[in-house]
């Protein structure tokens, strides 16, 4: 059982016990009391019954026993036993408390007997000993001869004494028929407080069980479960606030998320940005020293792999420090710009041109023997000898110098070649600046 529904069943009971329990105090209190009434009322009724019983015997024993007629008392004991069923003996006793007459069974009195009645209760009878007084037949020697009492019957010696039993089974049989309805009716009272508790629980815990599953489905992470209105019935106001605050997270969640995602994209554009700047010189926009060395790498590797020619040029600008010191720095970038716009417009477009730092340029150019690599070195010194270039009212001129090397079955690598460019570049730069000068396979040349 998943611990939604074990919870769910503990408070089912809880309630169920809160509204069967009252009730079946109630039925025992009530039950218990009335019945104790009503037994009192009937026992007490037993009682008297039989005290009747005794004292009609001791009207009817009266004669008998004065004249000690032991055959008629018989008969008085007899018939009245027969006449009442639930009478179990009846005994006559004389004055000296002797037995006359006997009918059932009796336990007669253990102690002298006194003046009055006596009734004992015993576990399924009822006991009375009645004192027989001479009332009619001595009743003449009770008054003077002017009607004055002389003395009353129960002042003077008895007659004797009429013990009867009356059974009182029947009594207990119904003080257990009543116990038996009692716990019926418990048990009855019970079972509808317990329908009706289990009626009244689960108006609570069906709800109860409802929100339940949507708050772990929520938990589980599914954001667009809420709660139905028909099942949440009496616990709607509890429905409402979870669906609230279901939808207060979710709104969260997602302006959470968005962030991400704005946060995500700024680092990618920072990132590609980076990268970008880092392949590209962002005051000339030419391929830095990077992207050449990559790219370098890759054409000297294809040109020895398919015997193809590969140039390499690499420029300084002359005496650019002087330009700098001249113009002032920000017309040394100026310079700097121009000439990769005149690389790039001077050299083909399949030419990696990349600027390797400062003043220092270079440029690659794939099948391309030393005639044509020298062509276009030339090309691109002379265009810059050409170029005048106007910035915040000065016109600046200035030259570069070239060194080109092209790719020899020695060099296993760019950098081999690169090294040689810039031996033929020193050469140039050796012999006067706005040179071109070629390196042989082994080394600069003049
Ligand atoms: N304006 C500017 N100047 C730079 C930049 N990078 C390097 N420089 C300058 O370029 C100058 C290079 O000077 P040097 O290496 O002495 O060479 P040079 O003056 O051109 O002399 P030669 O090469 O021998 O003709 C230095 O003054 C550097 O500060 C840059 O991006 N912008």
């Amino acid at each position: 059982m998943n611990p939604e529904r074990r919870q769910q069943r503990r408070i089912a009971w809880r309630l169920w016990w809160a509204a069967a329990l009252p009730a079946l105090l109630v039925v025992l209190v009530l039950g218990t009391s009335l019945i104790d009434r009503y037994l009192h009322d009937v026992s007490q009724a037993w009682r008297q019954r039989a005290v009747a019983t005794a004292q009609q015997l001791v009207a009817a024993a009266e004669f008998a026993l004065f004249a000690d007629n032991r055959a008629a008392l018989q008969r008085l004991a007899s018939g009245v036993r027969e006449r009442d069923p639930q009478v179990l003996g009846v005994a006559l006793l004389g004055a000296d408390q002797r037995l006359r007459a006997l009918a059932g069974e009796v336990p007669l009195p253990e102690r002298a007997l006194e003046q009055g009645d006596q009734v004992s209760v015993e576990s399924n009878a009822i006991r009375v000993v009645a004192v027989v007084h001479p009332r009619i037949a001595a009743g003449d020697d009770w008054f003077d001869a002017e009607g004055a009492i002389l003395a009353r019957p129960s002042e003077v010696a008895p007659l004797g004494y009429v013990v009867v039993r009356l059974d009182t089974g029947a009594l207990q049989r119904q003080r257990r028929a009543f116990w038996g309805w009692l716990v019926l009716w418990g048990l009855a009272a019970l079972v509808l407080a317990g329908a009706l508790a289990y009626r009244i629980a689960a108006s609570v815990t069906h709800p109860l069980a409802h929100i339940s599953e949507v708050v772990a489905r929520i938990g589980r992470g599914e954001k667009m479960v809420r709660t139905v209105p028909s099942q949440r019935r009496v616990l709607a106001e509890l429905g409402q606030g979870i669906d609230a605050m279901a939808e207060a997270v979710e709104q969260s969640q997602q302006r959470l998320e968005q962030r991400v995602r704005e946060a995500t994209d700024a680092l990618r554009a920072q990132k590609e940005q980076a990268e970008r700047m880092a392949r590209i010189d962002s005051l000339t926009g030419l391929a830095t020293r990077r992207a050449f060395v990559e790219a370098a790498h890759a054409e000297v590797l294809r040109a020895h792999r398919f015997g193809e020619p590969l140039g390499l040029l690499m420029f300084d600008l002359d005496h650019f420090k002087a330009i700098n010191d001249t113009y002032g720095h920000a017309v040394g970038d100026a310079v700097l710009a121009q000439f990769g716009h005149d690389l790039v417009t001077t050299l083909r477009g399949v030419d990696m041109i990349a600027r390797l730092g400062g003043e220092e340029f270079v440029a690659l150019l794939p099948r391309c023997g030393l005639d044509e690599a020298h062509a276009a070195a030339e090309r691109v010194r002379a265009a810059v000898e050409q170029r005048q270039l106007k910035h915040h009212g000065h016109t600046v001129r200035y030259t570069v110098s070239v060194g080109v090397a092209t790719l020899s079955a020695q060099d296993t690598d760019w950098e081999a070649l690169l090294a040689r460019a810039d031996q033929a570049l020193y050469a140039a730069k050796r012999q006067g600046r706005n040179q071109v000068a070629v390196a042989s396979a082994s080394g600069p040349a003049g």
